[in-house]
């Protein structure tokens, strides 16, 4: 069957489709040989934009808080070419990522002499937290400068007439401990776009946010091609003193807008920047991504994702169907018998570097609250600290049906006290 006719009638199988995207069985050239649990990365192709906060001295007659709003502000939508269209680049078109098993972890690191800029080294641990539903947790630290990242991910995707709609659930905490100032960063939905025309690519849609200890908040709002601005990729960002201005976009302190996958530009106050006159805020096709390193698979441990899917990576790449259906049923029925185990034993899989916590159980009146920056940032942006999509603002009825308050969290001393898995 041709590839375009083994498409037509997955499309029609996916037709009815809602929920886990890992139960699709895509035709073997959709397939990336590349695990959801390496897309922590993304956050972090540009590590001098994320450590940037650090360096930035007083300007005049701007609070340096604001001054560091915008670099932060920079750093997240330097973020966004690597998030949702590196497969464009590397693979020809979007694909679908090997779901991570449980407990599946990803780790490499950002060393010097790869941006010589000083910066020390920069490292990422990520860690598939659930396989039901699928959710990967990450940190990004930098200990020279007491910076650090983290967060976690999960999706929920259905289908329309013509795209796959994934709303993502979670978010990211920067922290910078040498300021005393960190930051909450929601995350957009997506969607899907050129399944029919069997070249998929990722569009951002409706907006996300970054509230800042400091009061300060940026609103994204993004638009593709066939909205007014009529070119893909395109987002408005703009920074508020606080929440509450941001009812008025005439408040805006700043507005930045352009196409996160190419330019951006930036202006004084709410008028929306003109690409000719006003300065560029960041060029993503001049600013190439920094990789990060990875040892090789002979020095990986099992759970290391390139090391485990090794054999189905390889069956991908050329393309052999029945050879990446057999690798897959050794890793799958080695994971259902892991969990068969688990279930005899009344034991469950431990995970290494990251703990679920329960918001629920903290109450008003308890003392453990008011330090919590996920709490302090929640408030001051208005969200719901609920399990409901990223970015739900806490007034929302999307909140009424949802009473769980459970978020992952990076436990520092459970890496600190690793001994088997090396950078
Ligand atoms: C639905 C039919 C089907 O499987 O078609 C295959 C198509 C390639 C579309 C489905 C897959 O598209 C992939 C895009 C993936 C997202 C890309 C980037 C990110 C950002 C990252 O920080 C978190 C994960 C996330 C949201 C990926 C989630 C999984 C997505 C949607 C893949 C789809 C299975």
């Amino acid at each position: 069957m041709t590839s375009a006719a083994t498409w037509t009638s997955f499309i029609k199988s996916i037709a009815s489709y809602n929920g886990d995207l890992s139960s699709l069985t895509a035709p073997p050239f959709i397939l990336s040989p590349t695990s959801l649990v390496e897309y922590s990365q993304y956050w972090s192709e540009h590590v001098d934009l994320l450590l940037e906060p650090n360096f930035i001295k007083k300007i005049d007659n701007e609070p340096i808080e604001l001054t560091r709003m915008i670099a932060v502000t920079k750093w997240f939508i330097s973020t966004l070419k690597s998030q949702y269209c590196s497969r464009n680049e590397t693979l020809g078109g979007e694909k679908k990522p090997l779901n991570p098993f449980l407990g599946e972890i990803f780790v490499g690191k950002w060393d010097d002499n790869s941006i010589n800029k000083n910066l020390g080294e920069t490292i990422l641990i990520s860690e598939q937290v659930s396989h039901h539903p699928p959710i990967t947790a990450y940190a990004v630290e930098n200990k020279l400068n007491n910076t650090i990242l983290e967060g976690y991910n999960g999706v929920r995707a259905s289908m329309s007439s013509t795209a796959l709609n994934v709303k993502q659930f979670g978010h990211a905490l920067l922290e910078f401990r040498n300021l005393n100032e960190n930051y909450l960063i929601t995350l957009p939905p997506l969607h899907i776009e050129g399944i029919l025309a069997f070249s998929p690519f990722v569009e951002l849609e409706q907006k996300s946010i970054i509230q800042s200890s400091a009061g300060y908040y940026t609103i994204i709002e993004y638009t593709g091609r066939g909205y007014f601005s009529g070119k893909k990729n395109s987002f408005k960002a703009r920074i508020f003193k606080n929440f509450n201005d941001s009812k008025k976009k005439e408040n805006a302190l700043y507005t930045i807008s352009g196409q996160w996958s190419e330019k951006s530009t930036i202006s004084k106050g709410s008028s929306t920047p003109s690409s000719s006159k006003d300065e560029i805020f960041f060029d993503a096709l001049n600013n190439k991504p920094q990789h990060l390193t990875v040892k090789s698979i002979d020095d990986q441990h099992p759970l290391e994702s390139r090391k485990a899917w090794l054999n189905v990576a390889n069956a991908i790449r050329i393309g052999d169907y029945d050879l990446i259906h057999s690798e897959k049923s050794k890793l799958e029925n080695n994971q259902r018998d892991l969990r068969k185990i688990e279930e005899k034993n009344n034991s469950k899989w431990s995970r290494r570097w990251f703990d679920e916590i329960d918001y629920s159980k903290f109450n008003n009146n308890d003392n453990s609250l008011e330090n919590d920056i996920f709490i302090n940032l929640s408030k001051l942006a208005h969200l719901s600290i609920k399990n409901v999509a990223s970015g739900v603002d806490d007034s929302s009825s999307k909140n009424d049906d949802v009473d769980t308050m459970l978020h992952w969290r990076f436990v520092p001393e459970n890496f600190d006290n690793e001994t088997e898995i090396k950078i």
